[in-house]
């Protein structure tokens, strides 16, 4: 089953990235299990033209070191970008403060994947590729994504897996097994968790997900975090002709 998906999925963004015109995929690795997955299909897709990107931005140094075994394993070039500097620039723009990684004020934070956006899309735009996001069915879901960050991106090939459909798949396409075991985190700060922020884990969203069941308290923080960020799903409203 999932040597089938995986052929499909590869089918796919090749038909999709040759529709646009380009010659290949850009992909954001954060040493995590959805670019590992994502990149692993566009490298099948595109055996020569993947560029994976590296973008720490006071992330934890193993990240780095955990995205560059993905692109070894899978054979995929990078181009590192540290982030620090820009990012440091803004934060003291905006507050007047030097940054501190326990800061978890999204207006601040949620600059990191703004500014992995920006750089994924200045490479996209050098090697005439497209950037190739790694958002899951569960992050799509919820919201759980930076609007114009994470989220501003030309494909998603994984969008119609729950998590745990994207660590079957990871053991199909031969993912390291430390990324799939690797607990999912936003790195937007320091010990920055998914499961804990959204106050859900990955397992009981797929599992309404797939069901529509599960405890009442669950449903209702997952059904709180559809209504407050369908927005994101969108284009900006636009008012009808007056
Ligand atoms: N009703 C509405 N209609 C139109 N726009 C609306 C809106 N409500 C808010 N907005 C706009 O949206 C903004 C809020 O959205 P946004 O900026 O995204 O911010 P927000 O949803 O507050 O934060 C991003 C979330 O995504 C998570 N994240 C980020 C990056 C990666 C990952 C990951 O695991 O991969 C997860 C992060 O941990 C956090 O929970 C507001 O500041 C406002 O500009
Ligand atoms: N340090 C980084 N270097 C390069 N890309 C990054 C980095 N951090 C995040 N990204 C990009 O933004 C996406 C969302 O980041 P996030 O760290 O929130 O992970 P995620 O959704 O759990 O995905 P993953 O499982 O790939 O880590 C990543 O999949 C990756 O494409």
């Amino acid at each position: 089953m999932m040597d089938y998906l995986a052929d499909k999925l590869t089918q796919w963004i090749k038909a999709e990235i040759q529709k646009a015109g380009a010659l290949g995929a850009v992909v954001g690795l954060s040493g995590g299990i959805d670019s590992a997955v994502t990149a692993a299909l566009c490298k099948r897709a595109f055996p020569d033209h993947v560029l994976g990107v590296i973008m720490p931005c006071f992330s934890n140094p193993q990240d780095a070191k955990d995205a560059r075994l993905v692109a070894e394993t899978l054979g995929v070039p990078i181009e590192t970008v540290n982030l620090d500097e820009p990012f440091k620039w803004f934060v003291h723009r905006f507050t007047g403060q030097d940054y501190d990684v326990h800061c978890c004020d999204m207006s601040i934070v949620n600059i990191k994947p703004r500014l992995r956006m920006i750089t994924l899309y200045h490479l996209a735009a050098r090697h005439n590729y497209l950037v190739v996001g790694t958002g899951n069915r569960a992050e799509l879901v919820v919201g759980h994504f930076t609007k114009y960050g994470d989220g501003g991106v030309d494909l998603l090939p994984i969008a119609n897996l729950v998590k745990c459909q994207v660590k079957e798949l990871a053991e199909e396409l031969g993912i390291p097994r430390r990324i799939i075991d690797k607990a999912p985190s936003a790195g937007l700060w320091f010990d920055h968790c998914d499961e804990k922020e959204m106050g859900v884990t990955y397992k009981d969203l797929d599992h309404y997900i797939l069901t529509e069941e599960g405890p009442e308290e669950v449903k209702e923080i997952i059904q709180n975090l559809e209504r407050k960020r369908e927005h994101k799903k969108f284009l900006p409203p636009i008012p009808p002709v007056f």
